[in-house]
């Protein structure tokens, strides 16, 4: 088992590291660095893991970094990083941030791209991932490994198809978020209690996920199967296609994607 640095103890190093630590990673081989003394302390407290202020000295405990602060300020926390990289294996999970910049300003080659989303904290995530040419089939598998903590992983062959991860699994996660609380609110106009119309549609959102991943149907069978002709679905469903739901969606989609390439264009402006 490998020791494992994590940069930045934010959100989603939360939900990363809640999958090792269940997935039976030993705690003492997590290290987490963060500028907050609260934020550590909550994660020493829920993970059992060890923590420090000092990203150079949680750096140099580990045999793999995972970089895992903004994108804003992963150039100079890299740059400040340089010295404690040699050998480690490095997985940035940036939203937008190329190997090539990583490479650049840690001083080492051995780069792995991925995109993991929130759903890891409960294992149920899934992450893009990228592998530069000096990656080695071991350590493409050890990444793996400490990803699969966090659910289900997809290689990608070529770095541009992040931006495509980004949007569609990514921020994945708020698209469905954000109709819920559509759906709880319209609950609401229509004379539920809000506990009421939350389980309904928590309960509603599980169930139609399950059926996505456990049903021989696509999700347009599935839903042609909810659709009676004429009926209440059939009126909801015309109401979202007629004001241009899926352009929408497409719109919105592509925006995420695009935010993705802009965020690398920026550091090379
Ligand atoms: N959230 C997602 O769904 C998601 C999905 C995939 C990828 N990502 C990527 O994951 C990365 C982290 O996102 P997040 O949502 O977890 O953000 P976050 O919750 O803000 O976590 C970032 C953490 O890094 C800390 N930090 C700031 N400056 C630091 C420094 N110099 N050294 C060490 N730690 C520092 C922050 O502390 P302060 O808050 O005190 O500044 C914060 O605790 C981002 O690059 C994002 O693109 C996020
Ligand atoms: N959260 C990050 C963002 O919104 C990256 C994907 C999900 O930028």
């Amino acid at each position: 088992m490998k020791k494992i640095a994590f940069i930045g103890g934010g959100n989603m190093a939360a939900s990363l590291i809640g999958g090792l630590v269940s997935n039976g990673w030993t705690a003492e081989y997590i290290i987490v660095s963060d500028p907050s003394v609260e934020r550590l302390a909550y994660l020493q407290h829920t993970f059992g893991i060890q923590t420090t202020q000092d990203n150079s000295a949680a750096a140099a405990y580990a045999e793999v970094i995972v970089l895992a602060v903004k994108p804003q300020v992963m150039q100079s926390v890299c740059m400040s990083l340089s010295e404690q990289v040699g050998s480690q294996l490095i997985i940035s999970i940036a939203a937008g941030i190329p190997c090539s910049a990583i490479s650049q300003w840690l001083g080492s080659q051995t780069v792995i791209r991925c995109m993991p989303n929130t759903p890891a904290l409960i294992g149920a995530g899934i992450s893009g991932l990228f592998a530069t040419a000096v990656v080695t089939a071991e350590q493409k598998q050890l990444a793996e490994r400490i990803l699969q903590g966090a659910g289900k992983v997809s290689w990608l062959t070529q770095e541009v198809q992040i931006d495509a991860v980004t949007a569609i699994s990514g921020s994945g996660p708020a698209y469905f978020f954000l109709l819920v609380e559509a759906m709880i609110a319209s609950g609401e106009q229509l004379g539920l209690s809000r506990a009421v119309a939350t389980e309904l549609a928590q309960q509603t959102a599980l169930g139609a996920a399950k059926m996505l991943v456990q049903s021989p149907h696509d999700a347009a069978t599935l839903r042609q199967q909810v659709t009676s002709p004429q009926g209440t679905t059939e009126a909801a469903i015309k109401t979202f296609l007629n004001g241009g739901f899926m352009a929408l969606a497409e719109q919105a989609i592509t925006a995420a994607a695009t935010r993705s390439q802009e965020l690398a264009q920026q550091l090379s402006q």
